[in-house]
């Protein structure tokens, strides 16, 4: 998909976003990192079509249109229904047999290892499987597009630290393009192939950073000199971004 020159200014007379291009290539893993309000998650909803432009323009694949699965911030999840309702809910609003929709809602909380906790309620999970059954209600569909605003971020370090694993092993299995929007360098490195770092509002992208495959696939990858060299390196872009 392509953004020209997107921007978005609110009736409040805030400009969030400015003069944003962008080209995401099918299998992309890209992260939106920068500062708290900076217009990250502006962005991620025009990309999911959640709000309209008000400069610019948006072109989407054909393919891809209906294929968007959104995690949040908040797993939102339904307290009143079990993990299975809860991820069986986005077939079900599209009306996929309820036998079928469970089969599928099933096998997606398998994908993310919570096999056996079908029938718990979101009150008896703890706030790494919530956001587990999340990102299993997102993938239900099998979208082509999976977008992510700061998923992570009210999670514990090592919760943090095991779901970007497991979320870089399901894209690994299944190359769904994913944009993931973050406030940290390190969760930007350690996921994301391309990494833009975006200015304080209105938000504009300052630089884009790569972080190529071949050193991600370091043993250890979290603890390499590789990791340490590119975490200084969006560092920089994004102190420079913040000075601009
Ligand atoms: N619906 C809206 N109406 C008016 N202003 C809005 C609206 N949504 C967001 N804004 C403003 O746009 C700016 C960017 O907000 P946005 O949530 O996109 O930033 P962010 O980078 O995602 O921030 P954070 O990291 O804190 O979530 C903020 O100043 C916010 O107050």
């Amino acid at each position: 998909m392509r953004l020209d020159a997107v921007g978005k200014r609110f009736p409040t007379g805030v400009t969030a976003v400015e003069n944003v291009s962008l080209a995401i290539a099918e299998g992309d893993f890209l992260a939106l990192l920068g500062p708290s309000g900076c217009g990250k998650s502006t962005l991620l909803r025009m990309i999911a079509g959640l709000i309209e432009p008000s400069a610019g323009r948006l072109g989407w694949q054909a393919d891809v249109t209906g294929k968007v699965g959104f995690v949040f911030q908040e797993p939102t999840l339904m307290p009143w229904a079990t993990a299975l309702r809860n991820v069986a809910l986005p077939l079900e609003l599209a009306g996929t047999p309820r036998a079928e929709a469970e089969r599928r809602a099933r096998e997606s909380l398998a994908r993310v290892d919570l096999t056996g906790f079908e029938g718990a309620y979101p009150r008896m999970l703890s706030g790494g499987m919530k956001m587990r059954v999340s990102i299993a209600r997102a993938l239900v569909t099998r979208p082509r597009l999976l977008l992510m605003d700061e998923p992570f971020a009210a999670l514990d370090e090592i919760t943090r630290h095991r779901l970007n694993e497991d979320l870089l092993r399901l894209w690994r299995d299944e190359r769904f393009t994913v944009v993931f929007v973050t406030h940290s360098t390190f969760e930007s490195v350690f996921l994301a192939e391309r990494i833009l770092v975006m200015t304080p509002r209105p938000g504009r992208i300052a630089a884009e950073l790569h972080v190529p495959p071949g050193d991600r696939a370091t043993p250890e990858f979290r603890t390499s000199a590789a990791y340490a060299a590119h975490c200084r390196a969006v560092s920089h872009a994004l102190s420079a971004a913040m000075a601009a």
